[in-house]
C-alpha cells in the first residue's frame, strides 16, 4: 500500500494504530522508537551539513573494533546516547562505538528495554558523500535485571528482538522499521520535520538477478561462495541461464535498503581474511536487526551455515558471516555450503 493522496500518517500515529491493531506495541516501546527516530533526524541534519558542518574526517580515536573512528561515528553515537539515557524506557544500551554497555544513570527512571545500535553505518563512505545510515535493535531486559542490567542480558538470540530498524541518510532520509508485524518505511519530511509513512507491509521478491558482495575479496572466499558468484557472472550461457547484475555501495544500510526496495542478495561471507574474527559484520547491531527486517519482509538471512536469528550470542561485539535477501537465492547459497 503506498499512501499518496491520503492524509500523511506520522510515525507516532502509525505506532498507536499498531498498538491498537496487534496490542504488541507497549507505550514504552513506542516512546523508545519515537526517541530513536528523533535522534536520527538530528543525525540526518549533521550528515547533510557535510564539510559545512565540520563533521567530515577522522575523530583521531579508535573504537573497540580497532577501527579509526570518524567524527560522525562519535557525533552520531553521542546524539543517540543523549536522546535515550533519560527517557525512562531503557535499562541499558550498547553501541558499536562503545566497548561496554552503558547502564542508565541512577538519577534517571529505568525501563524494560535494551537498545543496541550501529550509530553510523558505512563509515568509509562519509567523506565521499555516499549514503550512510544508523541501524538499531531492541530487546527486552530480563524483568528482575532492569535496575542492574549487565552485558549478559544483551546476549539474546535475534529471534528475541521486539523491534529493529535502520535509517538511510541518502538523497532522502528513510526509516525502515519492524515490530514483528511486517516491515514499514517512513520518509523524513524535512519541512514538517516528521517521519511520514510512505510504504507498509513491504515484501521482497523471492527471486532476483542482483547480487552485492565486495569482489576484491574473491581470493579469500570459500568454495560455495566462489561457485555461487561464478555461476551468477557466467550469466545466461551458464548454469543459471540468466544474466545477473552486481552492486556494492559498501554501506550495509544502503545495500540492504536496495534489497528491501527491489530484491537482491547481500553477502559478506566468511573468508580467509576475516576468519579469525568470525566474519566482518557485527551480530548484535548489524546482522540481527537486518535479518529480522529481511525475514519480516519475506526474505531469508543465514551465515551460509545457519539462520542468523537463531545464533546464541557469546560476545557483545561478536562478528558473523552474513548472506541475506531474496529467499530463493539465500537458500541456494546456503545449500551450496551444505553440499560443501
Ligand atoms: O569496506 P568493505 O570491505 O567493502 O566493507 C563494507 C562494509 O563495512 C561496513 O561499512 C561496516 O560498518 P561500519 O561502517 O558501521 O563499521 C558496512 O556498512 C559495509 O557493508
Ligand atoms: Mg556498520
Ligand atoms: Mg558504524
Amino acid at each position: 500500500m503506498t499512501p499518496s493522496t491520503q492524509k500523511p500518517i506520522f510515525l507516532t500515529q502509525f505506532l498507536i494504530e499498531e498498538q491498537r491493531a496487534i496490542g504488541e506495541v507497549k507505550p514504552d516501546l513506542r516512546l523508545l522508537l519515537e526517541i530513536v527516530a528523533r535522534a536520527c533526524k538530528r543525525i540526518s541534519i549533521a550528515v547533510g551539513k557535510g564539510a559545512l558542518g565540520g563533521v567530515l574526517g577522522d575523530a583521531g580515536s579508535d573504537n573497540v573494533q580497532g577501527e579509526a573512528q570518524k567524527k560522525l561515528d562519535v557525533l552520531s553515537n553521542d546524539i543517540l546516547m543523549e536522546a535515550n539515557e533519560w527517557g525512562g524506557h531503557l535499562a541499558a544500551l550498547a553501541s558499536e562505538e562503545m566497548d561496554e554497555p552503558v547502564m542508565i544513570p541512577s538519577q534517571y527512571p529505568k525501563g524494560g528495554y535494551l537498545l543496541l545500535f550501529d550509530p553510523l553505518d558505512g563509515s568509509s563512505n562519509i567523506d565521499v558523500n555516499i549514503s550512510v545510515g544508523t541501524i538499531f535493535s531492541v530487546l527486552s531486559c530480563p524483568p528482575d535485571h532492569t535496575l542492574t542490567p549487565c552485558e549478559d542480558d544483551f546476549l539474546q538470540p535475534g529471534v528475541k528482538q521486539v523491534a529493529a530498524g535502520y535509517t538511510v541518510y541518502g538523497p532522502s532520509t528513510v526509516l525502515v522499521l519492524t515490530i514483528g508485524n511486517g516491515v514499514h518505511q517512513f520518509t523524513l519530511d524535512r519541512e514538517l520535520g516528521s517521519f511520514v509513512l510512505t510504504q507498509s507491509h513491504i515484501r521482497i521478491p523471492e527471486d532476483t538477478r542482483e547480487f552485492a558482495i565486495n569482489a576484491s575479496n574473491s581470493r579469500y572466499w570459500e568454495a560455495p561462495v566462489k561457485r555461487y558468484i561464478d555461476e551468477c557472472t557466467a550469466g545466461k550461457d551458464g548454469p543459471r541461464g540468466k544474466d545477473f547484475n552486481m552492486r556494492w555501495v559498501a554501506s550495509m544500510v544502503a545495500d540492504v535498503h536496495r534489497i528491501i526496495t527491489r530484491g537482491g542478495v547481500f553477502m559478506y561471507p566468511m573468508d580467509e581474511k576475516s576468519r579469525e574474527k568470525g566474519g566482518k559484520l557485527r551480530l548484535m547491531y548489524e546482522a540481527n536487526p537486518m535479518s529480522f527486517i529481511i525475514e519480516q519482509a519475506g526474505g531469508a538471512a543465514t551465515t551460509g551455515r545457519e539462520r542468523i536469528l537463531d545464533i546464541q550470542p557469546s560476545k557483545l561485539h561478536q562478528r558473523v558471516p552474513v548472506i541475506l535477501g531474496s529467499k530463493n537465492e539465500v537458500e541456494r547459497v546456503t545449500a551450496y555450503h551444505k553440499e560443501g
